[in-house]
């Protein structure tokens, strides 16, 4: 069956103000953008960005699915949303047949759709999980840069200059329990594998991390072909969190984030921050920490270097000597919509498969930092109004 599936092709916005979020992705995220259809007015507008491997397309919202092409409407009330991973893959209509008789639903039926340039077979099937989707494509029949009807937007003089290779991994937020469900129907219709974050995790409990003012928990499967999956619980505990906020808007899960892979995070940051784009920064104690420091220098990295965009290290440093190579650098933007909703994440990865715990206790700390201080400035302009 994996033979079926080809590779991760592109991930679909549907939000309200598209040329909007386009322009904050070209400004702040250096995607371009090279094929766009609805510009003339006619259709609602669906833009491709692309930034070195990484392709986004942005669909205005709308509430008609014969206005959208290659996924479908979202509801009336939708929040702005990330929720179609589209996936490349072999034999359209023998997938979907398949995917049909594991209790799928279509969202639209294989479809064949052409212009000059030759023609494209693909269908929408809904995920188990909340508002999301996968447009499952074949495009071994088609010769020009993106989809039928989607017109090439020149570049001109202007090179491109993102340096993002391919998507690392997509985060799904979860409602409390469901889980191991999701990861079953992965399994089952995508022949994603469970991949432990922790020696000997139980796939039904994930792996649970724990603390003060943190409880999550996470599941990550993984597919030779479309890369790795997280699914992200919160544990019952005090106060607010990133997962909870989430779902306030995608009440029943969705796509929380997605990490971009880059070669050279230092570079990719700072020309990003150049840019206007925003990342969540880290308290000073993270740096100054003499067992971080002695790590981030054991590996020939300058603690400055990663204060400056609030970079995080996870390493298998267990001091004073270093015992690898192997470390993990993320860094994680400032929501693209709203306060708590989607936003993109930077990772670096040098021959390190998972991900860090250290790196995720010090994002939600640093997220609940960004959320109670706007909170608080929101208090103080509603308060001001009054
Ligand atoms: O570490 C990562 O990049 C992850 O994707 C894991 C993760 C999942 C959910 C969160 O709210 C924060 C981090
Ligand atoms: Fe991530």
């Amino acid at each position: 069956m994996t033979s079926l599936l080809i590779r991760l092709s592109h991930i679909t916005f549907q939000v309200s103000n598209a040329q909007k979020v386009i322009k904050d992705l070209v400004t702040k995220y250096q995607f371009y953008p090279f094929a766009a259809r609805g510009l003339d007015g006619k259709s609602p507008c669906q833009v491709a960005l692309r930034n070195g491997g990484v392709v986004f397309m942005v669909n205005q919202k709308t509430f008609t699915d014969s206005d959208m092409l290659y996924d479908s409407a979202v509801t009336l009330q939708s929040p702005d949303t990330v929720c179609n991973v589209s996936f490349e893959v072999e034999d359209v209509p023998s997938l979907s047949r398949r995917l049909v008789d594991e209790g799928c639903q279509l969202l639209v039926s294989p479809t064949e759709l052409h212009d000059d340039f030759g023609s494209v077979t693909f269908c929408v099937v809904k995920s188990i999980l909340g508002n999301v989707r996968h447009t499952l494509f074949d495009c071994t029949r088609y010769r020009n840069n993106f989809l039928p009807e989607f017109q090439t937007i020149e570049s001109g003089d202007h090179i491109p200059v993102g340096n993002m290779s391919y998507i690392d991994h997509v985060t799904y937020a979860c409602p409390r329990g469901t889980s191991p469900h999701v990861l079953r129907w992965y399994e089952r219709c995508f022949g994603f594998k469970h991949f432990p974050l922790s020696k000997a995790e139980d796939p039904e409990r994930g792996f649970e991390i724990r603390g003060p003012q943190i409880g999550l928990r996470l599941m990550a499967a993984d597919s030779p072909a479309l890369g790795k999956m997280v699914l992200a619980e919160s544990l019952p505990q005090e106060g607010n969190n990133q997962v909870d906020l989430f779902l306030q808007h995608h009440k029943q899960g969705g796509i929380q984030h997605v990490g971009l892979f880059t070669p050279d995070i230092f570079k990719a940051a700072e020309s990003m921050v150049q840019q206007g784009a925003r990342f969540t920064n880290q308290p000073p104690t993270y740096y100054s920490d003499p067992r971080k420091q002695q790590e981030i220098r054991g590996l020939g990295l300058e603690p400055e270097m990663l204060s400056r965009f609030g970079i995080l290290l996870d390493s298998s440093f267990t001091g004073p000597e270093i015992h690898n190579n192997r470390y993990l650098l993320q860094v994680f933007a400032e929501p693209l919509f709203s306060k708590d909703s989607f936003y993109l994440e930077l990772i670096e990865r040098q021959d390190a498969e998972g991900f860090g715990e250290g790196n995720i206790r010090a994002l939600w700390r640093a997220l609940k930092d960004f959320l109670d201080s706007t909170n608080q400035k929101e208090e103080k302009i509603s308060s001001n109004a009054v």
